[in-house]
């Protein structure tokens, strides 16, 4: 199960070249700079840019080779656009239907599936003027699924939103992760919806694919630039264990030992990911006696990498997860840290993502 492929172009001031080879389900975010060609790509996939030289395979469906090209209309490709797109004439019925006009028309178990996972059914005879912006990308997404895609392309689905707006759509696209089968290619430039929605992460610079994984393993990766950014940090995923109610606090086991997480009582043995900012992550060498951090973790350190004047970036391994590390260049002399060393490392905050 996987989306390969290669895609090569040229523009005027702009080629691509970019070879990929995505899991066949789950949700793979595509990130990286204005101007990389990540929407460019997503349209060569969708079969809407013409390319100098194209190979696709959908979960085993050649869609192009050197001798094929499935047109745009019979590629099973639901796509929802930057701007939502939606047709002012008609109202939201109409606009699921219009779907069904090209190619094999409507899926309608898939349409009703779709109604019901993102809360349109009492949307379907507004007109979609009136609609917020968030109920426009919502019924945008239904739209693309009418026809039971094999794929589902996002564009930056967050585009447009205030931050109140994208916090009530991202629920929904949780829940539609959770419970469709269509694999999602997702363009985002923002950092929580790629934490929270995918399992896999790619990378994209100058039209070509600078790095593609697991989206543990691809924000730890110390060789690349973005480890070395302000945000950089790692995503951990967790069961809950426990809740202390005197102190309103979440017992959550992670692969490395068990972490706590102040709020309100999360479902016991539910699995949540949380992040960990690298900047809020110290190491000693021994556990702290007396300190109000609750949070302290058995690790090695993997990776030392200078990211700037007098600041390192240490990956460690924690269990079987990677985490990162900001620290001075001092610290790590001052703890004669070096590869292979056992250390603690004390986590000041964490960030619960879903
Ligand atoms: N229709 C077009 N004609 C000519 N050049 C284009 C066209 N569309 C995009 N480009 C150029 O191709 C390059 C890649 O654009 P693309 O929109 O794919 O980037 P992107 O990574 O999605 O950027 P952003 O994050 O800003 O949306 C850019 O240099 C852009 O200016």
């Amino acid at each position: 199960m996987s989306i390969r492929g290669h895609m090569v172009l040229a523009r005027e001031s702009f080629s691509m070249d970019a070879m990929f080879d995505f899991p066949g389900r789950g949700v793979t975010g595509i990130q990286g700079p204005s101007g990389a060609g990540k929407t460019t790509l997503l349209r060569a996939i969708a079969g809407l840019e013409k390319v100098q030289r194209g190979q696709l395979v959908v979960n085993a469906a050649t869609w192009q080779d050197n001798n094929t090209c499935v047109p745009v209309h019979r590629r099973r490709v639901g796509f929802v656009f930057q701007d939502a797109r939606l047709f002012d004439h008609l109202d939201v019925q109409g606009n699921l239907d219009y779907a069904g006009r090209r190619g094999d028309g409507v899926d309608t178990q898939q349409l009703s599936q779709a109604i019901d996972l993102l809360g349109i059914g009492p949307l379907l005879k507004r007109r979609t003027q009136g609609l917020s912006g968030g109920e426009q990308k919502r019924v945008a997404i239904a739209r693309a699924l009418a026809r039971g895609p094999a794929l589902l392309l996002l564009d930056e689905p967050m585009a447009g939103l205030d931050r109140d707006r994208r916090d009530t759509l991202l629920p929904w696209l949780e829940r539609l992760q959770r419970e469709l089968e269509i694999p999602v290619l997702m363009v985002s430039h923002d950092t929580t919806e790629i934490d929270r929605l995918c399992d896999h992460l790619a990378l994209m610079d100058a039209g070509r694919m600078t790095a593609s994984g697991p989206i543990q393993a691809v924000l730890t990766d110390t060789g690349l630039a973005t480890t070395r950014s302000p945000g950089a940090g790692s995503i951990l995923a967790a069961r809950v264990s426990g809740y202390d109610a005197r102190w309103k606090l979440n017992m959550l086991d992670i692969a490395g030992g068990r972490l706590v997480l102040p709020g309100p009582a999360l479902q016991t043995q539910s699995k949540v990911r949380i992040r960990i900012a690298a900047r809020d992550v110290s190491i000693t060498l021994q556990p702290p006696a007396d300190s109000s951090i609750l949070n302290c973790l058995r690790a090695t350190v993997e990776s030392l990498v200078d990211v700037g004047p007098g600041q390192v970036i240490a990956r460690l391994a924690c269990g079987a997860d990677q985490v990162l590390a900001r620290v001075t260049t001092r610290s790590v002399d001052a703890l004669g840290l070096e590869p292979g060393a056992a250390v603690y490392i004390q986590v000041k905050s964490l960030a619960l993502l879903n």
